[in-house]
C-alpha cells in the first residue's frame, strides 16, 4: 500500500506551473494536447470547488513559433517581441480550450518590483483574490515584454519556478505543483543518467540537494532543476508545500490531490 500525503487532501488554493517544455513538441511547435488537457483538469478541479491559479510558462517559446523563427533572438529588444506576440498567443489558446469546458480565464501579467512594494502586492494579491471569488482561473506569467534585468529597479524574476512560488507565497496557497519534462528531482539529471534515483520526498533544500541540479532539459528551459529546487526552499521556509513532476498527462493532477505518491514532495518535517 503506497503512502498517502495527508496533508495535501485538504488543499483548496493550488498554484499549478507549467513549464515551456510541457507546453511545446521537440519540433517548436505547440503541443495542442497538453493545453486541451491541462484545460479540462482544471476546469474540473475548479468545478470541485478548488481555487486553481496557473502560471504558465511560453511566451517565448509559442512566440518563436507564431513567428516563425528557429531560435531565441540575442537581443533584448528581441526577445521582448517575441514574448510579446507569444504572451497574446499564449492567452488565445488558453482562452479557446477552456471555453470548450465553459471555464472563463483572466491573465495577470507580474513583474517582480510589484511583490516588492506593499501597496502594489496588495493590489495584486487583491485582483487574485476577486477572480478567484468569481470562479475565474487566473493564468499568470511575467510580464517580459516591459521587465528588463536593470540594475538599479529590479523588475524581472527572471524564471516562473521563482515567479509561481512568489504568487503561492501571497496569495497563501495550499499547494504548489509544479509540472515539468521530468517525473521528478533525481539525484542526478535523468536525462543524462538513465540510473537516475528519484527522490519521493525532501523535507529542505541544503547545498547538498542544489549541487545534484543540472542544467535545463529542454532547449525551451529557462528555469532548470535548480531554479526549482530555490523555488522549493522558499515554499518550505513559507511552511507550504509543493509537488514536482511531469506534465506528460495532467491528469497527473486528480492523483496528487488524491495523496498518492507522485512526483517528488517538499514539505517540512514540522508542518
Ligand atoms: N537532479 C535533477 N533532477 C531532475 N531534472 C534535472 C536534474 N538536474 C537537471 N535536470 C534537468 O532539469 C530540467 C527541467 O528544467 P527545465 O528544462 O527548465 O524545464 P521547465 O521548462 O519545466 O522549467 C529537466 O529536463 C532535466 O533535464
Ligand atoms: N516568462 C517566460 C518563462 C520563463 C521560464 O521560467 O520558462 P520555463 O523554465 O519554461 O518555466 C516565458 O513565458 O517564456
Amino acid at each position: 500500500m503506497e503512502p498517502i500525503r495527508n496533508k495535501i487532501l485538504d488543499c483548496k488554493r493550488i498554484v499549478i506551473k507549467i513549464g515551456t517544455s510541457s507546453l511545446m513538441l521537440a519540433d517548436g511547435s505547440v503541443n495542442y494536447q497538453t493545453f486541451d488537457r491541462l484545460a479540462y483538469v482544471l476546469t474540473v478541479l475548479r468545478n470541485q470547488g478548488k481555487e486553481i491559479v496557473l502560471v504558465s510558462s511560453g511566451a517565448i517559446g509559442v512566440g518563436l513559433n507564431r513567428l516563425n523563427l528557429p531560435h531565441r533572438p540575442k537581443t533584448i529588444p528581441e526577445q521582448q517581441a517575441v514574448a510579446s506576440v507569444g504572451q497574446s498567443e499564449l492567452m488565445n489558446l488558453y482562452t479557446r480550450f477552456f471555453s470548450h469546458y465553459n471555464q472563463i480565464v483572466g491573465q495577470i501579467l507580474m513583474t517582480l518590483d510589484i511583490v516588492q512594494f506593499p501597496e502594489s502586492r496588495r493590489n495584486a494579491v487583491n485582483a487574485f483574490e476577486q477572480l478567484l471569488k468569481m470562479g475565474i482561473i487566473p493564468i499568470v506569467n511575467e510580464n517580459d515584454a516591459v521587465s528588463v534585468e536593470e540594475l538599479d529597479h529590479l523588475t524581472k524574476f527572471g524564471d516562473n519556478d521563482r515567479l509561481s512560488a512568489t504568487v503561492a507565497e501571497i496569495i497563501s496557497a495550499d499547494l504548489l505543483i509544479m509540472l515539468s519534462d521530468v517525473p521528478g528531482f533525481y539525484d542526478k539529471n535523468p536525462m543524462a543518467y538513465p540510473d537516475a534515483v528519484l527522490f519521493h520526498t525532501i523535507h529542505a533544500v541544503t547545498a547538498k540537494e542544489m549541487a545534484l541540479a543540472g542544467g535545463n532539459g529542454s532547449k525551451f528551459g529557462t528555469g532548470g532543476m535548480a531554479t526549482k529546487l530555490k523555488a522549493a526552499k522558499r515554499i518550505l521556509k513559507n511552511k507550504q508545500q509543493m509537488v514536482l513532476t511531469q506534465a506528460t498527462d495532467p491528469t497527473v493532477l486528480f492523483d496528487i490531490l488524491a495523496g498518492k505518491e507522485i512526483g517528488t514532495y517538499f514539505v517540512r518535517e514540522d508542518k
